[in-house]
């Protein structure tokens, strides 16, 4: 049940005023809200509209920021319809009591001038300048002039005769379902001056009697409405007619909340079917537990992590709901809250997941631009490797071809010889003796001898060489093709340059495949044939020679002995040069053409990266304070601002007591003065609210934009108190111990944010805050970004600056820096510039002397192991600078040689 704890407002005192304010007032809110909320929505859309147009996001990843239908619908309903007040009771003399009660007027008219047995007709009471009436058929006005509300516009209590339906003669009624035989009868819509209601709300009182099912009223009334459900229980215990009314809603209208009130009987008997002992308030709760509306949980104890879902819209009950309408002014506020919450949080959910796909596809885009230049330059490197050693294989080992030639003949010449001599030689006609009769058949005859010969021996030499050069290929075709393949793979939705990178590897496969290719390729087959011709042109005939086996292996055996290995070595080798370098000139051109093509891509994901940092993200993350605010304003309105606590360049701090239930707060108030201020303060937010709570970094409470000021809108970021800075603290010294405390500290809040991949860029005395026992925590993230998304500007206190921040090009080890210099500080116990500083007239000669090499003088009182510990942090080289790791360690080294000296 609601709490009681708030102010009573009981409506029959004469604070009725009070009651009207403070409801016109939650209504009034919330029309501010939905205002906000469909502003927030178009700028949402605006944005998100651009991301597309522009193909900043991939379309799937478009499609995962998009606000789905459904709650695209929610939001559009909640900023367009006016809230409703559905009251539905037991009786019809419930809802007129309430009503009644409510409206503080007797609108309607009450027992027992209406009886419980009456068919009354659905009711919606308006705000209007003007009273008028009218009867209304499913959202189409009907005047209708045959009552008395249209006679007598004076009245204050609507006539009997205009809410009963006259059942038979009512020639209104419409059958809107044959099978149930159910009838939608004519809707009574009044209209008169009603404050309390105002433009945004109406109420709507629910048929009685009729044989209307639920189901089919809710759908006719809640299609222009928000709806918020009231039921009156006017009698002692739910009748079986009410639960089934109830279980049946239940069943259509799952997520939607009802605020049982329980008023008075109508009249005193006791018509209670129950022969419990229970009182009835007891009696009833149990049944609404039992129906599911209720619980007997508090509600703390039900799960309440997420908003988004609508189930926890949670109905709840009210005892004695005539006399204290404050616990129905607080449902009302607690209702209204949460639906403009549910679409804050549609909003809000969908921004949260573009900037993590922003932060995703930065770091995509920022891996693909470092390591796509490093692919082609390997690819280069590799092929240019492979063709130098192919090409010195070809050429070092003539003598080794010779030789695989040489073997390839021994070995196959006897049975080469064999079945040359058993060679058929079709289409010669030969005489009795087997001699041919003309010269053309005897050179036929020779040149089938000789093919069959040369045939054999290429695929023996082919099969040879193959072996002898697929070994040193295969590590390099492998690597080479995988890596181009990953080239072809960043070429995107580019339809040539895919193409091109996929030529590329057929070139790469058929240049070093050649070997492979040799025993079926017919050029090097053709020419291997034209040597063997060559040498064979000498041979000499005798005079008709009989075309028998020994004329036959007489000539194979000729060509297997005039075969020069040399010359045919040197051949093979000419040939697989020649091919080595075509394919290798072939490459190159094809390289040159994709690393063209990958240098116009990255530089257009250059520029697309460019754009979601610069542009995209900080657009985004505006949207996002802005709905985060809102739902913090919505829960727990504006933070009270109390005294002035330090001033920064930004925004003054104000001690605040306390808000969104924590204790002890501080205020930040900052206007951003333009659009880039307002971009940092909300990417400041955005990721200092992403941090999971931490003991060394200052916890952002919430934050509330106060639009109360038309222009210079200030954003109030809230966030927990601490003591005082290390600024003051130093200035009043610190004992040795506290300061290497703070100084591990410090180190730890640095280590848990760039292990987040954070880094924070402004490490100074005033950025890190004590609590009452002198632990530090780390504050003001304004400058702190995910590495990826650091744009290389130029942030940071100038004293604390490395060297590199002016080169655009740095990492997180800005930080180590910054942390060498307020380390000095600390060991300095105090807050003196250092004198080499000090010295400079400007910022400009500041910088220059840093850039020079100059950092701060090491004072007398400084211990070795400090010294070198700022030393190393402040190198101007940063991979020189040590690990925050190290640095920790060494620091609890020197906290525990102090703790000894101290105990000695
Ligand atoms: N959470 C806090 N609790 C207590 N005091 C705070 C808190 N935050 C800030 N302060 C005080 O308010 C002062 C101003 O803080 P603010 O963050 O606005 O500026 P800053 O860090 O000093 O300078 P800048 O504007 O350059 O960041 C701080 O120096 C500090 O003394």
């Amino acid at each position: 049940m609601t709490d009681t704890s708030k102010t009573t407002i009981t409506k029959t005192n004469n604070n009725i005023t009070v009651f009207t304010q403070e409801f016109s007032k939650i209504i009034r809110h919330y029309k501010r809200h939905c205002i906000y909320i469909k502003r927030l929505l178009e700028e949402t859309d605006k944005s998100y509209n651009e991301i597309n147009d522009k193909r900043i996001l991939a379309f799937e990843k478009f499609s995962e920021i998009k606000l789905s239908k459904l709650d695209r619908e929610y939001i559009n309903n909640i900023i367009s319809r006016p809230l409703a007040l559905i009251i539905c009771s037991q009786t019809y003399n419930g809802k007129a009591r309430f009503l009644n009660e409510l409206l503080n007027e007797p609108l309607l008219p009450e027992s027992p001038i209406i009886q419980d047995n009456d068919i009354v007709r659905t009711i919606r009471i308006k705000h209007h300048p003007t009273t008028g009436a009218s009867l209304n058929i499913s959202g189409s006005f009907e005047l209708v002039d045959t009552n008395g509300v249209q006679k007598s516009l004076s009245w204050s209590t609507i006539p009997r005769d205009d809410i009963i339906v006259n059942d038979e003669n009512d020639f209104h009624r419409y059958r809107i379902d044959e099978d149930n035989d159910q009838y939608e009868t004519p809707l009574l819509e009044i209209r008169k001056p009603l404050h309390l209601l105002g433009n945004y709300l109406q109420i709507i009182i629910t048929p009685s009697n009729q044989n209307l099912h639920i189901n089919q009223f809710y759908s006719q009334i809640t299609e222009e409405i928000i709806p918020i459900f009231i039921y009156i229980i006017d009698q002692e215990i739910l009748s079986e007619n009410d639960l089934e009314e109830l279980r049946s809603f239940r069943t259509f209208a799952t997520n939607e909340p009802i605020l049982f009130i329980r008023i008075d009987q109508t009249n005193s008997t006791n018509n209670s079917s129950s022969n419990t002992d229970e009182t009835p308030g007891v009696q009833i709760f149990r049944q609404l537990c039992e129906l599911g509306f209720l619980s007997f949980l508090t509600p703390e104890s039900c799960d309440s992590t997420s908003e988004i879902n609508s189930s926890l819209f949670q109905s709840d009950m009210i005892d004695n709901g005539l006399s204290n309408f404050s616990l129905f002014l607080n449902y009302i506020r607690k209702h209204v809250d949460r639906l403009t919450l549910r679409a804050v949080n549609i909003l809000q959910h969908s921004q949260e997941l573009c900037l993590d796909v922003f932060n995703d596809s930065a770091f995509e885009m920022a891996r693909d631009m470092l390591i796509t230049p490093k692919r082609l330059s390997y690819t280069r490197e590799k092929e240019k490797d492979l063709y130098e050693s192919l090409i010195s294989l070809t050429n070092s080992r003539q003598n080794e071809i010779q030789r695989i030639i040489f073997e390839a003949v021994n070995e196959i010449q006897e049975m080469l010889i064999d079945q040359a001599c058993s060679l058929e030689i079709s289409g010669i006609e030969l005489t009795d003796q087997l001699t041919v009769k003309t010269a053309r058949d005897l050179k036929k005859c020779t040149s089938v001898i000789q093919d069959f010969v040369l045939t054999r021996l290429n695929k023996a030499i082919g099969e040879k060489l193959s072996c002898s050069v697929s070994i040193l290929h295969q590590d390099y075709v492998g690597t080479l093709t995988r890596c181009l393949s990953n080239l072809e793979r960043n070429q995107d939705d580019d339809e040539g340059s895919a193409s091109a990178s996929k030529a590329l590897q057929e070139i790469l496969q058929s240049a070093y495949q050649v070997n492979i290719s040799l025993p079926t390729n017919s050029n090097l087959i053709k020419i291997l044939i034209n040597k063997m011709k060559e040498l064979f042109r000498t041979f000499s005939w005798s005079n008709c020679p009989r075309i028998d086996p020994d004329f036959k292996r007489s000539v194979a055996l000729n060509m297997l002995q005039n075969i020069s290995d040399v010359k045919l070595a040197k051949s093979v080798c000419t040939q697989l040069n020649d091919r080595i370098r075509m394919s290798h000139d072939n490459f190159e051109t094809l390289l040159k053409q994709l690393e063209h093509r990958h240098s116009d891509r990255l530089k257009s994901t250059e520029d697309k990266q460019q754009r979601v940092r610069k542009e995209f993200t900080p657009k985004i993350a505006r949207h996002l304070l802005e709905s985060t605010s809102l739902k913090d304003l919505i829960k727990y309105g504006l933070p009270q601002q109390g005294r002035e606590v330090g001033r920064g360049q930004y925004g003054v701090v104000y001690e605040c007591d306390s808000w969104a239930n924590q204790r002890s707060c501080v205020l930040k108030s900052v206007i951003p003065p333009d659009d880039r201020h307002w971009n940092d303060l909300a990417l400041e937010f955005h990721y200092l609210r992403r941090i999971p709570d931490h003991p060394r970094i200052v916890k952002l409470i919430g934050s509330v934009i106060d639009y109360s000021y038309r222009d210079n809108t200030p954003v109030l970021l809230v966030m927990e108190r601490l003591t005082r800075d290390l600024y003051i603290a130093l200035k009043h010294k610190l004992p040795f111990e506290t300061r290497i405390h703070i100084a591990l500290d410090v180190i730890e809040g640095l280590r848990y944010l760039h292990g987040l991949g954070l880094v924070h860029r402004d490490i100074k005395l005033k950025n890190v805050l004590l609590d009452g026992f002198n632990r530090a925590r780390i504050t003001d993230l304004g400058f702190c970004k995910p590495e990826v998304m650091m744009s290389g500007s130029l942030v940071g206190t100038p004293i604390h600056m490395a060297p590199e921040l002016f080169t655009s090009k740095y990492d997180h080890t800005v930080d180590v820096y910054a942390f060498g210099i307020l380390f000095w500080y600390i060991c300095s116990n105090g807050i003196k510039l250092p004198n080499n500083f000090d010295v400079c007239s400007s910022k400009d000669v500041l910088w220059s002397k840093v850039k020079q090499g100059i950092r701060p003088e090491r004072l007398n009182n400084f211990p070795d192991e400090c010294w070198e510990i700022m030393s190393k942090c402040w190198d101007p080289q940063p991979p020189q600078r040590p690990y925050l790791g190290e640095v920790q360690e060494k620091l609890e080294r020197i906290l525990s040689k102090t703790n000894k000296n101290v105990l000695c």
